[in-house]
């Protein structure tokens, strides 16, 4: 089962990303403060380990940080959700898999790969729209085979039929999601959903 993000500003920041009068400036903005709380929802079970510090009053044992993170965007559409990593996260590495859909088939084709070190590390997958879930099944057996043995699947909108497929392909990686939305058309886009994200995002 999904995790769905359940919160009213990420509903609000949704309604205003499926809006199809918003216009790129705002698409960017809207993306990134979604981003911002998929993030922490993401990150929630993060380890942790013991530092003792000195505050100006006392010594305490405070909580730290303990796993090396990666966050790996799928490109394109998943730029739009990059940021709020590299803000929030000392030390988070990023790599890229650079995938993109056929038109005709929703076949998403393999065209960019760039991955930092991922042993012993977390590896958050970005990519805004979970539709058939090709996408995410490709860019997730791509850190596999790579070494990354903790992943996390990380989308605004997801497809039904998207979630099945991944979770059946990867059912050992947690799928984080703002939405699970009701099907998919005949040309695989996520209805109600908010279109192409690429597209709104990038102004293409
Ligand atoms: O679950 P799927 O059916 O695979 O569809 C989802 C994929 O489609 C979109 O990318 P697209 O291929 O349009 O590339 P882009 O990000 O470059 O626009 C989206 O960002 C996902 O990567
Ligand atoms: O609805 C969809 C499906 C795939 N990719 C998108 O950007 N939107
Ligand atoms: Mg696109």
């Amino acid at each position: 089962m999904a995790q769905l993000l359940h919160h009213p500003l990420a509903s609000h920041i949704l309604t205003h990303l499926r809006d199809k009068t918003t216009k790129p400036a705002t698409f960017r903005t809207l993306a990134h403060q979604i981003g911002i709380m998929l993030a922490l929802e993401a990150t929630r079970d993060l380890p942790t380990g013991v530092k003792t510090i000195e505050t100006p009053l006392e010594q305490i044992d405070g909580t730290v940080l303990e796993e090396t993170l990666v966050v790996v965007p799928i490109l394109r559409a998943g730029l739009g959700m990059l940021q709020p990593y590299t803000d929030l996260f000392p030390s988070v590495s990023v790599g890229y898999v650079g995938l993109e859909r056929d038109h005709d088939t929703a076949v998403a084709r393999s065209y960019y790969c760039k991955l930092p070190s991922v042993e012993g590390c977390r590896v958050l997958c970005i990519d805004p729209m979970l539709a058939t879930g090709g996408s995410a099944v490709q860019a997730v057996q791509i850190l596999k085979d790579y070494g990354a043995t903790d992943i996390r699947m990380v989308s605004i909108v997801s497809a039904p039929e998207g979630v099945e497929t991944f979770e059946s392909a990867h059912p050992d990686v947690p799928v984080i999601t703002a939405a699970i939305d009701r099907e998919l058309n005949d040309q695989s886009y996520i209805l109600p959903g908010l279109g192409d994200f690429g597209d709104r995002l990038f102004d293409t």
